[in-house]
């Protein structure tokens, strides 16, 4: 049974696994047997988190570069490929946020986070996935979030970016499915990350709404995301294409309580 989850003998590469749930995802990887290979953008995270790696027993290699620029992108896909092997398994992970109101948000603050979150996934899927055709198949998980459903204040590049990044895995699910790739999308709910760190600070209303909106009554513990990551990096989703697995303690399922309610 345990089989279908192993991914002994397989290599994954995770965007932006230097720190919060990239290194979760690529840990839990690495504990069903994969080897790592990480991206990330700061050379002092990128040293601390491969000697995190190392002490935990994981094979893993890094690579410093910006996921929205196409040349080095498949500059890097290259040298991976030949330094650490083929890539098996596609974490795009890498992501960022502006929060600002969209009377107030800069056009090219809104371009920065759809090129990050949405161009970036579609050029490093793209480089990657012509080496998984070549070897009759892949799997590519997408990042995704809340806000690829809903909206909110002050994040309307985001949620245009999360929202185009849920129909982008079903799209390249589409294109895809006939070389036996598997893209599907992780939609993570609120957790406790540096990038909701400030959100998430004591007397901040955000902080209380959240843990009574979502009816698992906390914020996501980065390592909640160990399980679905393996299971769509895994056998175990070979007929799985195109979903979203939402990782939300249950925020998507309902509509939330009134206040005065315990
Ligand atoms: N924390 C949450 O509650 C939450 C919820 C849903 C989705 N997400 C998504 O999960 C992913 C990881 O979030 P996190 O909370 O760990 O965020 P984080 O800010 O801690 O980490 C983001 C990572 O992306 C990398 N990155 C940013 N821009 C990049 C670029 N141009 N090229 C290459 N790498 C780049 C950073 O180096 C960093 O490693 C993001 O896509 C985020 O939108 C987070
Ligand atoms: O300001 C926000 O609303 C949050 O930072 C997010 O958008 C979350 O990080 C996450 O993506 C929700 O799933």
């Amino acid at each position: 049974m345990m089989e279908l989850f192993d991914l002994k003998g397989k290599r994954a590469l995770i965007t932006g696994g230097t720190h919060g749930l990239g290194m979760a995802m690529a840990e839990g990887l690495g504990r069903a047997g994969a080897g790592l290979v990480i991206t990330g953008t700061t050379p002092s995270k990128m040293e601390k988190a491969l000697e995190h790696y190392a002490r935990c027993g994981y094979e893993a290699s890094g690579y410093i570069f910006d996921v929205t620029d196409e040349e080095e992108a498949r500059k890097y896909i290259s040298v991976i490929e030949k330094e650490a092997g083929p890539v098996d398994i596609l974490v795009n992970n890498a992501g960022i946020i502006k929060r600002e109101m969209a009377l107030d948000m800069t056009v090219e603050d809104f371009r920065r986070v759809i090129e990050v979150d949405l161009v970036g996934p579609f050029i490093m899927s793209r480089l990657v996935a012509s080496g998984m055709i070549e070897r009759g198949g892949g799997k590519i998980i997408n990042i995704c979030s809340m806000m690829s459903e809903l909206g909110r204040d002050n994040v309307s590049a985001y949620a245009a970016a999360k929202g185009g990044l849920k129909m982008l895995t079903r799209n390249l699910a589409t294109e895809w499915a006939r070389y036996n790739i598997q893209v599907n999308g992780i939609g993570p709910g609120y957790f406790a990350t540096s990038q909701t760190a400030p959100i998430r600070v004591k007397g901040n209303p955000f902080n209380d709404f959240i843990v009574s909106r979502t009816p698992a009554g906390r914020w996501g513990d980065p390592e909640d995301l160990a399980g679905a990551t393996v299971f769509l990096a895994s056998k175990a989703s070979d007929f799985v294409n195109g979903q979203v697995l939402y990782v939300d303690g249950g925020i998507l399922a309902t509509i939330g309580k009134p206040l005065n309610e315990p």
